[in-house]
This record gives C-alpha cells, sequence and structure tokens, in this order.
C-alpha cells in the first residue's frame, strides 16, 4: 500500500524570518535536458531534490547519461551530445511530471530510437494531444491512448522531423518548449507563436548554452544548426514554492518575512502582481542576475488585502500560484474574480473544481466558473478538505490555516514530495501551525 501523508494545520499564527525555498522545479527539468545533450560537463547548483525534476533525472540516466549526485542541490552532468542519448532499455517512468512528459516528448519524437512515457493516475489522465497534434504535424509518430492521453509510444523518426509554424491555442510554455526541443531535431526552421507571453527558461538556457534561438514579439524559431556547449547553472529559489508565504505572510496580521534568493524572471512574476493589486506589501531587494535569470530577496509585511478583478493578462505568469491566491482572495475584503483560466482544469487536479469544494467546505462563499472562480472574501471556518494528490493544493490549505477559526485537515498530501519536500519543515520554522503525519 503507497503510504498516505495528512496535514493537520492548527488556527491563527503570523509567518516571522527568513527562508529560501528550494530550487525552481522548471530551470530544474531543463537543466538536466539540456545539460544531458551538451558537450562536455555542466555543474547543477541549486538543483530542485524533488519527485517532479527526480523524474527527469531519472529519464536521462536511464538513457544513458552519468549524472552524479544530487548532493545538497549540486549535480554533474556529463553531456552526452545532442546525439548522444541511449535507448531506453523500459519505459521511461514520470510519475505525476506534465513537465517532463511533454518536454520529453518532444525532445525524443527525432531519437534513433523507440521511447514509452508513463506517469501516475493524475498524469495518465492529462491532456497530451496538445504535444502530439504538432509534432505530428513536423512528422512525429507518437501513440497514445484513445483519449488522447498516456503512456506516449514514440517511434523515433531520426532525421526525418521537419520544421513547422505553429500558432499555439493555448498558452503553455510546455508546448512551446516541447516544439523548440523537436524543431533541435528537425529540417528547416520551427517557429512557435503564443498567445500571451509564458516561461521562457527553455529559451534563456538555450541561449545559456550558446544554441541560437531566436524570439522576435510572440514567435520563437530554432533550427537544428546548432549545438550545446555546457555551461555552469545555479537555480534559483522557486518563486512558485514561495508564493505560498507571499500568501501566508500577508494575510496573517504580525506577519514579515524575508525571502532569499527567489527567481524573479517576469515571465512568472504574475503572483506578485496580483497580490500588489489586491493590496500586499511586498519589496523585492537586492535584485540581480544569476546564471541568465533574474533573482531577487522578497520582503513580506501583512497588509489588509482586497478583492480585485484578476486581469487576464497576469494568468499565464502566475499560472501555478492559482490555488494559494483563491486563499488570500478568500482572506480579502470584497469580491476577486478569476476569468480566462480554464488551464487551470488540466493541471494535477481540477484546481478550480477542487478549491471551490475545499473553500466551501471551509465556509467560503467561492463559486466555479467554466474558466475561472468568484470568490466572496470573509471569514475561513473549519473542517477536513481533499487535496485530490495535488501539491498545491495541499500547501494552499495548509496556508488557509493561518485565518482559519478552527482546525483544517487536508488528505492526501503525499505529492507535496513532487516539488516542495521541505514545505513540512519551512512552513512550521516561520510559524505555520502545520503537522505533517504519515498513515
Ligand atoms: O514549462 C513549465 O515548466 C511549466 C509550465 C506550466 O504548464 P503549462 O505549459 O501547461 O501552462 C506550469 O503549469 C508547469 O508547472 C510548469
Ligand atoms: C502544473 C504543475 O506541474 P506539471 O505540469 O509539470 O505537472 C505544477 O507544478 O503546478
Amino acid at each position: 500500500m503507497a503510504k498516505t501523508i495528512t496535514f493537520t494545520v492548527q488556527p491563527g499564527g503570523s509567518l516571522n524570518g527568513q527562508a529560501r525555498v528550494p530550487g525552481d522545479k522548471s530551470i530544474s527539468h531543463r537543466s538536466i535536458m539540456l545539460g544531458s545533450l551538451a558537450d562536455g560537463v555542466t555543474h547543477v547548483k541549486g538543483f530542485l531534490e524533488a519527485e517532479d525534476a527526480l523524474a527527469t533525472l531519472q529519464a536521462f540516466k536511464d538513457m544513458g547519461v552519468v549524472i552524479e549526485g544530487p548532493k545538497n542541490g549540486e549535480l554533474t552532468i556529463h553531456g552526452v551530445g545532442k546525439h548522444g542519448l541511449k535507448a531506453p532499455q523500459k519505459p521511461l517512468y514520470l510519475g505525476n511530471s506534465g513537465t517532463s512528459m511533454r518536454l520529453l516528448s518532444g525532445l525524443l519524437a527525432g531519437q534513433a530510437f523507440d521511447s514509452i512515457l508513463t506517469g501516475d493516475k493524475s498524469l495518465s489522465g492529462r491532456p497530451m494531444k496538445r504535444v502530439t497534434d504538432p509534432l505530428a504535424q513536423m512528422g512525429a509518430v507518437i501513440e497514445t491512448t484513445e483519449k488522447g492521453t498516456a503512456p506516449l509510444h514514440i517511434k523515433g523518426q531520426d532525421g526525418k522531423l521537419k520544421g513547422i509554424d505553429y500558432q499555439m491555442p493555448m498558452a503553455s510554455a510546455q508546448v512551446k518548449s516541447c516544439l523548440l526541443l523537436a524543431g533541435m531535431y528537425a529540417e528547416g526552421a520551427t517557429r512557435v507563436t503564443e498567445p500571451a507571453p509564458t516561461r521562457d527558461h527553455t529559451e534563456r538556457m538555450l541561449s545559456g548554452f550558446s544554441y541560437p534561438v531566436e524570439k522576435e514579439g510572440a514567435k520563437v524559431t530554432i533550427t537544428a544548426e546548432g549545438r550545446l556547449t555546457a555551461a555552469d547553472i545555479d537555480v534559483p529559489s522557486d518563486i512558485s514554492s514561495a508564493a505560498f508565504f507571499l500568501v501566508g505572510a500577508s494575510i496573517a496580521p504580525g506577519s514579515d518575512i524575508v525571502l532569499n534568493h527567489v527567481g524573479i524572471n517576469p515571465t512568472r512574476t504574475g503572483v506578485i502582481d496580483i497580490l500588489r493589486l489586491m493590496g500586499a506589501n511586498i519589496e523585492i531587494l537586492n535584485e540581480r542576475i544569476v546564471g541568465g535569470e533574474p533573482v531577487a530577496d522578497l520582503h513580506v509585511k501583512s497588509a489588509p488585502l482586497k478583492g480585485i478583478d484578476i486581469p487576464e493578462e497576469l494568468v499565464p505568469l502566475a499560472i501555478d500560484e492559482f490555488p494559494v491566491l483563491f486563499v488570500a482572495a478568500a482572506c480579502a475584503e470584497g469580491q476577486t474574480r478569476l476569468t480566462g483560466a480554464e488551464e487551470l482544469r488540466v493541471k494535477e487536479s481540477d484546481r478550480i473544481q477542487v478549491m471551490a469544494d475545499g473553500l466551501q467546505i471551509l465556509g467560503v462563499d467561492a463559486q466555479s466558473t467554466p474558466d475561472g472562480m468568484i470568490i466572496q472574501g470573509g471569514k475561513i471556518g473549519s473542517g477536513s478538505v481533499e487535496s485530490h494528490g495535488d501539491h498545491r493544493i495541499a500547501m494552499a490549505f495548509s496556508i488557509a490555516g493561518l485565518r482559519a477559526d478552527g482546525k483544517i485537515v487536508i488528505n492526501d498530501c503525499e505529492n507535496v514530495n513532487t516539488s516542495f519536500p521541505e514545505f513540512i519543515e519551512i512552513a512550521p520554522a516561520l510559524g505555520l501551525k502545520l503537522q505533517s503525519e504519515q498513515g
């Protein structure tokens, strides 16, 4: 039997002190992928030692890449070059990680070998046609289930992919990155245009590895004419993990925290913009560039929040932060309305429905809509809520405890280990009255 983890949060308290949350998940995945395909040895610092990033790491080990570590967030990747991966002897198991599966599908489509990508129950239910359709246009041969889900059976099309000009129907960094990685093996140019800006870590890291990639407005272009040269990577702290404490310190009276070394890439800072529009007191200190990514220390003090209509252009820039932003909205004065966020329904869980259900159990007036949520701020009660195995839901409801009027129990929290295993230590150290129990 798989172990289950239950979180219990006693009400009240405030957050105080300093913390450095673990490394950025998106950048950690990409460091393994590009480091493995590079010529030479790549050293990575600040790597996220959590299940999702470790699934990517294991997949590349399964394709013959020698990777030392991780030890204290440090890795040494002995790159095998763009054409140096070996056929895996078994299906590549990617656990809960959408990023691993979608990026790998592009990377593996043009290899000289076949591969199979599998995942857990949640990942096996997530839509993959968004990558397999455009990849098929490039000449990729990938079989999915009838529903367009994993397992993905990829027949490597060595030398046979062709570049396409693709207008993405949704704002997705995973789709964009998948096609750019496939484009490294395609004849002619691969051009991807996004409907709204999404995280650009792939583009930045390709440039950091001296691989030519051109950006012109919303369009990114890549060709097979290039090679990756090993480069050292310093992974900043994950703003998506920091977000729990940005909200926690904002809503809990008497809070005053500093979060160190947080990645503030402008394609990721929607959570800061949204919280500031709600009245949060967040200062960005010591801005600097680390390994091609902007980094800063974030100083947050509690402040009264007010409800807002969340500007739709901020949605892709805060896409993983909505579970905890809904908690901020529940503590704000007045109504908060989110629209244009239907992508939340196809994450590790249906994050609109699951948050609406849980907030209602806690006595909050939260109404789901097809593409968002309407929340009337007020009191948070107590009760037992389900995280549906979704790490961000589990951590968001934990933060709600800071303003609840009774105990909150959160079931099914083991997947916090996919992105932020240290949450159960860092959150109590800052002042959250959280206990984790294994059953
Ligand atoms: O490219 C990435 O690293 C990610 C992109 C986003 O997904 P979508 O591309 O599906 O929006 C995000 O939700 C995910 O956590 C990580
Ligand atoms: C959506 C997420 O990740 P992925 O798509 O990689 O599973 C997330 O971490 O919130």
